[in-house]
Formats: structure tokens, sequence, C-alpha cells
């Protein structure tokens, strides 16, 4: 698994063209894409402003000599060449199951900005139908269990504050509700229907944002493009 992600993430830094402006995605996958690139930067690849979709990522870039945009300034990019990011699911149709790391509201901003979405993934993350992996859903701590609650009406399954001992904070200061459909029968209303709840902050179904994906299996790489 880690010779798979390794190799989808080299794969995903010999796309990143001289200037280009980068979104970094979050999560292990990532982190290698991160790591593969800042050997090309050290080797003397220069880019343009380049954006990162979590704190860890953050980290991850300045360890491997990777100057980062301040995305909370005014003056902070509003739009991007490629955004490479891993991802929890995909199915047939690049709909995608995200926030496994909990970054889903930034990633989503960050592939919202750009031009072109990659995402890596080793074969495991193929599906046919999206579910199987519990929804991420970053929601405001005032009043979370009151959306909790709304959520489980609404689709009558009932939802996972993530955390052990305490809940998990992201980085935006709110909290994830994971939502353990088994199988999502219509993401695009159950997309919707999140979308328009108080409270909720951003979900995890990223629908027509991947432009590519790089799959590494047991047979090598494989790269797919979204038909549009
Ligand atoms: O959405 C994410 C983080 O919020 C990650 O991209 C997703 O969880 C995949 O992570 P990994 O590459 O570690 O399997």
């Amino acid at each position: 698994m880690l010779a798979a992600k390794r190799e989808v993430a080299e794969a995903a830094a010999a796309l990143v063209e001289p200037g280009m402006r980068l979104g970094l995605g979050s999560g292990s996958t990532a982190l290698l894409f991160v790591e593969a690139l800042g050997r090309r930067v050290a080797a003397g690849l220069t880019l343009g402003a380049v954006v990162a979709t979590s704190q860890a990522t953050e980290n991850k870039a300045r360890d491997c000599g990777i100057a980062l945009a301040d995305m909370m300034l005014a003056d902070a990019p509003t739009g991007l060449d490629l955004a490479i990011d891993g991802a929890d699911e995909v199915d047939p149709a690049f709909r995608l199951v995200k926030g496994g790391g909990a970054c889903l509201t930034r990633e989503k901003i960050v592939a919202a900005m750009a031009q072109r979405v990659v995402i890596i993934v080793d074969g495991t993350k193929m599906v046919e139908k999206l579910g199987r992996f519990a929804l991420p859903v970053e929601v405001v701590p005032f009043g979370y269990a009151a959306t909790a609650a709304r959520i489980e009406r609404t689709f009558g399954v009932e939802v996972v504050l993530r955390g052990d001992d305490a809940p998990l904070v992201t980085d935006n200061g709110n909290y994830i509700l994971d939502i353990p459909f088994g199988d999502i029968a219509d993401p695009e209303m159950v997309a919707a229907r999140l979308s328009e709840m108080a409270g909720v902050v951003e979900h995890g179904l990223f629908i027509g944002m991947a432009d590519e994906v790089l799959i590494a299996g047991e047979g090598g790489l494989t790269r797919r493009s979204a038909a549009r």
C-alpha cells in the first residue's frame, strides 16, 4: 500500500510544470506527493503561488522547502493551475468522498480554485458505489447536537461525532460528524440536503470537481480523465 502511494505521489509530482500555481492536498498520499515535489524544488523547480489544504500539509511543505501563500490574507491567490489531493473513495463518475483526515473544507475550497484537479489514490479507493467510508461533515461546534439530530432525521442514519475522549477539532475550529451510510444511493441529493442545513460548514462529497484520477495498483499506474 505504501509503495502504491509512493508511486502515485511521484507520478503526480511529475505533472507539475515550472511556474504553476498549485494546491496541495491532505492525507498520507498527498504528503508523499509534497515530499516528491520538495525534491523537485530542491533540484531547482520554481513554482507560482502554492496553497496548502491543512496545517499538516503546511508543516510538511515548509519542511520540504516549499514556500506557501497565506490564505488568511485579502491578497491570497484566487486561482490555481493545478490541485493534487487524495480521496477516501472514488466512484466511476469521479464523484469523491473526502475528509478522512478532517480537512475537507479547505480541500474543497482549494479544489474549487483550481483549473485542474488531479486525485491520487491506490486502487483500494476505487468503488462502484460511494458510502462504505462514512461521509465526513464539518459542523460548527455551537449547536452541533442539534445539527447531528437534523442529519439523523433527514437520512435515517445515526451519526458519529469524531474524536476519542474529546471531539476532534478541525483546522477551522469545527467538529466532524461521520455519517455511516453504507451505500449512498443518490450522492447529488445527499450533497444538496447537507449543503442547505444550518450548522453544516461543508460535507465530504466532491461532485464534478475531479478532472483526473491517478490510480496505483498491482498492475502499475493508471491515469483516467473525467468524461465531461
Ligand atoms: O480527504 C482527505 C483528508 O481530509 C484525504 O485526502 C483522504 O482521507 C485520503 O487520505 P490518505 O491518502 O491518507 O488515504
